[in-house]
């Protein structure tokens, strides 16, 4: 019960829309961070009837996001991801039960452990090659060729496929699933996670067009969720499947007698989860890095004038110079920070009511965590909108990695691979 707590500060809420009418149509993380400057650092709204917190300092993620951690990292029902576009399975929408706890075990214990780590530095180590070589015979494709770059080590990690050549057909496949979702999850047809009835709409009816779009969807998904599969039962049938996330857990679970049907819809969903949520975020990382260099030519100098002296002409840089390089490990955070490939994370829910510096958070409350507005706290990072690595060397402000990453029970299971 609410009793006499109030809900934090927020904008105004209609009977029906609740404030779903003074959502920033563009860049929602600067109107959410407006909204930030008015009412504070955590804002409350409604999306329709859906009670929303949007989350705008590190200093309110961290204490409900990872000190209350068990409560903040649900996931919200996403009806159109997960019912129409077909994304069962997907990690990053399942909410905080059983099945998440295992298959985020299975992703965790594949990209984050120390052997895992550093069986995957060979493979990273030959698409550096690959991406150098493919630079210097064509630099126009500069953006394709890091792309290509992410891809070929996601797909390689996740299903033992070694990419070979730009017409790559499971690369296709990825992509094809990946951008079909992305626009046709236009904040139009997310309308129905908050209105469930549009769900009963039929295609034929005004408001009711996206339906013909999501089944599209829907069939380039099963696709990502098939082929790659499909792919590695057949390999380890011939003996040539490379090990992989997906092939060691058909060995296991086959091993313990357990690859029934619903299992192997869960590997296929955690598989493609890692290809969607692995690929596209690394390699916008990288253009951001390419973007800064380009604006800020002092800072790629210094760079590489550390590189110069500390690894020499002779060999190309390796994971275990990283120590060795302060500033280069300065310029990655900024990069990190300057632009985060996730200005508004994903979204989190909450499974109990809960009380937050005297307010009142409601049971299956949505969190928008702001990471872009964390990223330009001007008394965290001074003169945020500067590229300047050098604010890491001197002092040391909050990694960004604790915020472009997510957070609690939900943070990136790929944050170290990445
Ligand atoms: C620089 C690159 C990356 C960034 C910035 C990034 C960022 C994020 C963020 C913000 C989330 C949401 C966390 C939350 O809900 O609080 C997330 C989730 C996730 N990421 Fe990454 N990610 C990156 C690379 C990767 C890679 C390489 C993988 C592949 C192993 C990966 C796999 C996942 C998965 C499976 C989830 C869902 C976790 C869950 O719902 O429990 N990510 N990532």
């Amino acid at each position: 019960k609410q009793g006499a707590r109030p809900y934090p500060l927020g904008p105004i809420r209609l009977p029906f829309l609740g404030s779903v009418h003074l959502l920033p149509q563009k860049y929602q993380e600067k109107g959410f961070a407006e909204w930030g400057n008015r009412y504070g650092s955590l804002v409350f709204a409604k999306l329709f009837q859906t009670p929303t917190i949007i989350i705008n300092s590190w200093e309110v993620a961290r204490d409900l996001m990872e000190k209350r951690s068990g409560n903040y990292s649900s996931r919200p029902r996403l009806i159109l991801m997960v019912e129409m576009f077909g994304w069962q399975n997907a990690l990053t929408t399942i909410p905080y039960n059983d099945r998440f706890k295992l298959i985020r075990k299975w992703i965790q214990t594949a990209f984050r452990t120390k052997e895992a780590l550093e069986r995957f530095e060979e493979i990273q180590r030959r698409e550096v090659g690959v991406f150098l070589n493919n630079v210097l015979s064509t630099p126009d494709g500069w953006v394709s060729h890091l792309t290509r770059f992410s891809a070929s080590i996601v797909m390689e990690t996740t299903y033992g496929h070694q990419v070979t050549g730009n017409d790559d057909k499971f690369i296709g496949i990825g992509e094809r699933a990946a951008k079909a979702t992305a626009k046709a999850g236009s904040a139009g047809s997310m309308l129905v996670d908050f209105l469930p009835f549009m769900r009963l709409i039929p295609a034929w009816c005004p408001g009711g067009g996206f339906k013909t779009e999501a089944a599209a969807v829907k069939k380039l998904v099963r696709e990502l969720y098939d082929a790659p599969y499909n792919m590695v039962r057949e390999n380890m049938k011939t003996g040539t499947a490379k090990a992989s996330f997906t092939s060691s857990l058909i060995e296991q679970l086959d091993r313990e007698g357990q690859l029934t049907y619903e299992y192997e819809e869960m590997i296929k969903g955690a598989a493609a989860t890692i290809y969607g949520a692995g690929t596209e975020t690394t390699a916008t990382v990288m253009n951001t890095f390419i973007l800064a260099m380009v604006r800020n030519p002092g800072v790629y100098k210094k760079l590489q004038e550390e590189i110069d002296r500390v690894v020499g002409s002779e060999r190309l840089p390796d994971l275990h110079d990283r120590e060795a390089l302060p500033y280069t490990e300065c310029v990655i955070k900024e990069t990190y920070r300057w632009r985060v490939p996730l200005p508004l994370g994903l979204p989190h829910n909450t499974i109990t009511e809960d009380t937050y510096d005297g307010y009142y958070i409601p049971e299956n409350t949505l969190v928008i965590p702001n990471i872009w507005a964390m990223s330009q706290e001007e008394d965290i990072y001074s003169k945020p909108t500067e590229f300047r690595p050098e604010r890491f060397l001197d002092k040391t402000p909050l990694d960004p990695r604790n915020i472009i990453f997510g957070f609690g029970r939900r943070q990136c299971p790929g944050n170290e691979l990445a």
